[in-house]
């Protein structure tokens, strides 16, 4: 389980990037983040994974057998060395963690990364660095994996392996927290949504039980309305 208490994050000055954020979650569930841009997903979920330094609120992970929680994340952007060839990084990331070796060999074919091992990475397009960033977060089990916008620069053969993946480890009993604007991937895939707005949760929901609620079956109108009617009352 996690626990995310009142967690605020501040990068200085007045403005707050996440206010006061409370929710918590069993594993086996998908739940995704969602609000517009600059209200504050990849701070929420930079804050859960410890990358930056909440300024209120903690995080708890308990694990049903106390063992300590193991954690898959792709960022929205990956930073990788750019003047290392794309087989010596892969090598580095093997010798960090050990890798399930038939999982790491099936992700590497599927990802058609064989082709690009003797290129740096710097020469690497967008798409290429995220699916070395897949290989490294899936090609081992994870209690826990946070995705930051994971189909943003993905083609749509990759992006259905990524859904893919998400949907497996949710089925092996893993968390998977992702952020997204793609309501239809939230709809597929999702158990639960946070909407964000100014760094605070506006809606914390199924999209069944969402879309019920307001009568609708599309998820795009219902949070459409919803925003319109936010926006109207903050006029
Ligand atoms: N490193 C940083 N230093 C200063 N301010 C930051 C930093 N990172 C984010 N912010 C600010 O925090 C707020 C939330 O940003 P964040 O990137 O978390 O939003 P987001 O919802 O992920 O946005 P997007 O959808 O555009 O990716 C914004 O006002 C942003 O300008």
């Amino acid at each position: 389980m996690i626990e995310v208490k009142n967690l605020t994050i501040s990068y200085g000055g007045n403005s707050v990037a996440v206010k006061d954020v409370n929710f918590q979650t069993e594993s086996g569930k998908i739940i995704s983040i969602i609000g517009p841009n600059g209200s504050g997903k990849s701070s929420l979920i930079k804050g859960i994974l410890g990358l930056v330094q909440p300024v209120a609120g903690q995080i708890l992970f308990q694990n049903k057998n106390g063992e300590p929680y193991t954690i898959g994340y792709m960022p929205q952007t990956p930073r990788f060395p750019t003047n290392i060839k794309v087989a010596e990084l892969i090598s580095f990331f093997k010798k960090l963690e050990p890798v399930e070796e038939e999982r790491f060999q099936n992700l590497l074919s599927i990802l058609e990364l064989h082709n690009h091992m003797d290129k740096k990475i710097g020469s690497l397009s967008g798409g290429t660095k995220q699916k070395i960033s897949i290989l490294q977060c899936f090609s081992s089990k994870k209690n826990l994996y946070v995705i930051d916008e994971p189909t943003a620069s993905l083609d749509p053969y990759i992006s259905h392996l990524l859904k893919s993946l998400l949907a497996e480890k949710k089925k092996e009993g893993s968390l998977v927290i992702f952020s997204t604007h793609i309501l239809k991937e939230l709809q597929e895939l999702a158990d639960r949504f946070l909407l964000l707005s100014e760094g605070s949760i506006l809606i914390d929901d199924s999209p069944e039980n969402f879309l019920r609620k307001n009568n609708k079956t599309d998820l795009d109108q219902a949070l459409m309305n919803f925003w319109n009617e936010e926006y109207k009352t903050k006029q």
